[in-house]
């Protein structure tokens, strides 16, 4: 799980960002399905630094390619704007899933290839929403789709198909979710470099799929863009307790980590047509910032299990973020806390391996509560190869831990991301459909 987070070039930051995205597949800009056939959305190669976006690297006119084995938006770098949409399906044949399926794949093309939206006819309402102007540019825009456990559930011809581990998200004790919340036949996760871009593809969406999607709820997010060290080293984003977030992620630019960690492959038992999915996990997680706040330094960073300006782990206070605390080390707990987060969540032992995760969090502000609280927290994605293995069984360590005293989740479900798309004649959700079709008359 080595990962080289320094750059080999440190300067000029944005070259070097630039070059990682044009290594992507950045084709021309103007066509919608430019460079679509040879694009794929596949991680970054292995010099890409960490998971946070980066100042004066970031451009309209990067490129996320759509086509690969899996759906982009996983793998592929995480912009500063993120958003989960969830959806309520309206599919009563296969015939309908499938004419939903091809119209959400031809407007992922148009909006995250970029180009123009059609001339105006002032008698008709406009193509889109506008908000960008006449020409769509991509923004690094990524839209990924998943789907619920309830899409499979409610439709007998879904039923037999449905992951093996995909369910109804249940409740854990520090929850007090809201219905409204929660769950959803289909997620679109959609992320860009700038919120316009995210809420445009949003709306672009809506008003495409109006006969078989309706909107249940959205939550969107951001992570502060990072400015580089003078040595290069782009350190991780912050969350809005303050502590350096995803330090300790698996590098998604290993693609047999991800193989390990995020791919749902042949080994897993499930249903042949999901092969190249992953499940993700979504969680609204309110943070109680004002009492946190309120709470000594040295009791937050015993919470968390790392010091709060560098992100070090406790049992080596003076190195950098990326230094792998030695738990074994420490075997009575005196310098990283057996219930620090850190510690929980990972315990890094040879079993727990199996556990891992790869986050893609946001950070969330919603405006102010009733009693005149922020209304602020994580809206925590992840994505793994086994759902139980993965986001259960590390929430299930994570019970009671004492920083549950300043979170608490609201919202979220458990879904199913779609394998990618082939080529230019592939759709979303094509190999389930096809499977679908084998085993209903
Ligand atoms: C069940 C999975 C997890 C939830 C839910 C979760 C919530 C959550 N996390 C933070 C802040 C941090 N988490 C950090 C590390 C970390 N968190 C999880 C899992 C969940 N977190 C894992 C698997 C790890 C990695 C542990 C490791 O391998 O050492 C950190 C430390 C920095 C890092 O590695 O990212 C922070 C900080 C909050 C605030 C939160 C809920 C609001
Ligand atoms: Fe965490």
């Amino acid at each position: 799980m080595s990962r080289n987070r320094r750059a080999d070039t440190p300067a000029p930051i944005d070259g070097h960002r630039r070059q990682v995205l044009k290594g992507l597949g950045l084709a021309a800009f103007g066509c919608p399905f430019a460079g679509i056939a040879t694009a794929r959305a596949e991680a970054p190669p292995a010099h890409h630094m960490t998971d946070a976006p980066v100042a004066n690297a970031a451009s309209a006119e990067d490129r996320v390619p759509f086509l690969g084995r899996h759906q982009a938006g996983i793998t592929t770098p995480r912009p500063a704007n993120g958003m989960i949409a969830s959806f309520d399906v309206i599919a009563e044949t296969p015939d309908d899933l499938e004419a939903l399926f091809k119209t959400l794949t031809g407007r992922i093309a148009f909006l995250t290839g970029g180009g123009v939206s059609p001339d105006l006819d002032p008698r008709l309402p406009p193509a889109g929403s506008g908000i960008l102007g006449p020409v769509i540019r991509p923004d690094a825009l990524t839209v990924t789709v998943s789907l619920g456990a309830s899409l499979f559930d409610d439709r007998a011809w879904l039923k037999e198909l449905k992951p093996r581990r995909l369910s109804r998200m249940t409740r854990f004790p520090n929850d007090a979710l809201d219905a409204a919340l929660c769950h959803g036949d289909l997620t679109l996760q959609i992320c860009a470099n700038t919120q316009d871009t995210t809420i445009h593809a949003l709306r672009d969406i809506i008003r495409n799929t109006s006969r078989h999607l309706v909107l249940r709820w959205k939550q969107e997010g951001t992570v502060p863009v990072i400015v580089p060290g003078p040595d290069g080293v782009v350190e991780s984003a912050r969350n809005f307790l303050g502590f350096r977030d995803g330090s300790a992620n698996p590098d998604a630019g290993d693609a047999a980590a991800m193989e390990r960690v995020v791919w749902v492959g042949p080994e897993r038992g499930e249903p042949e047509w999901a092969l190249g999915g992953s499940y993700q996990l979504v969680r609204i997680i309110r943070n109680f910032v004002e009492r946190w706040d309120r709470t000594p330094l040295r009791e937050q960073e015993r919470i968390m299990g790392r010091t709060k300006v560098a992100g070090a782990p406790l049992d080596r206070p003076e190195a950098d973020e990326f230094t792998v605390p030695d738990y074994a080390a420490d075997a009575h707990g005196r310098l990283t806390p057996f219930d620090a987060h850190i510690r929980l969540a990972n315990p890094r032992t040879p079993a727990s391996e199996e556990n891992l995760i790869l986050r893609r969090p946001f950070n969330y502000s919603n405006g102010v509560t009733r009693s005149g609280q922020l209304d602020q927290g994580l809206l925590f994605i992840c994505y793994q190869g086994d759902l139980e293995k993965g986001f259960i069984a590390v929430q299930r360590r994570l019970d009671g831990e004492p920083l549950e005293e300043y979170i608490k989740p609201v919202g979220g479900g458990y879904f199913f991301t779609l394998p990618g798309i082939r080529d230019a004649s592939d759709h979303l959700g094509s190999t389930l459909i096809a499977a679908v079709r084998k085993t209903t008359p």
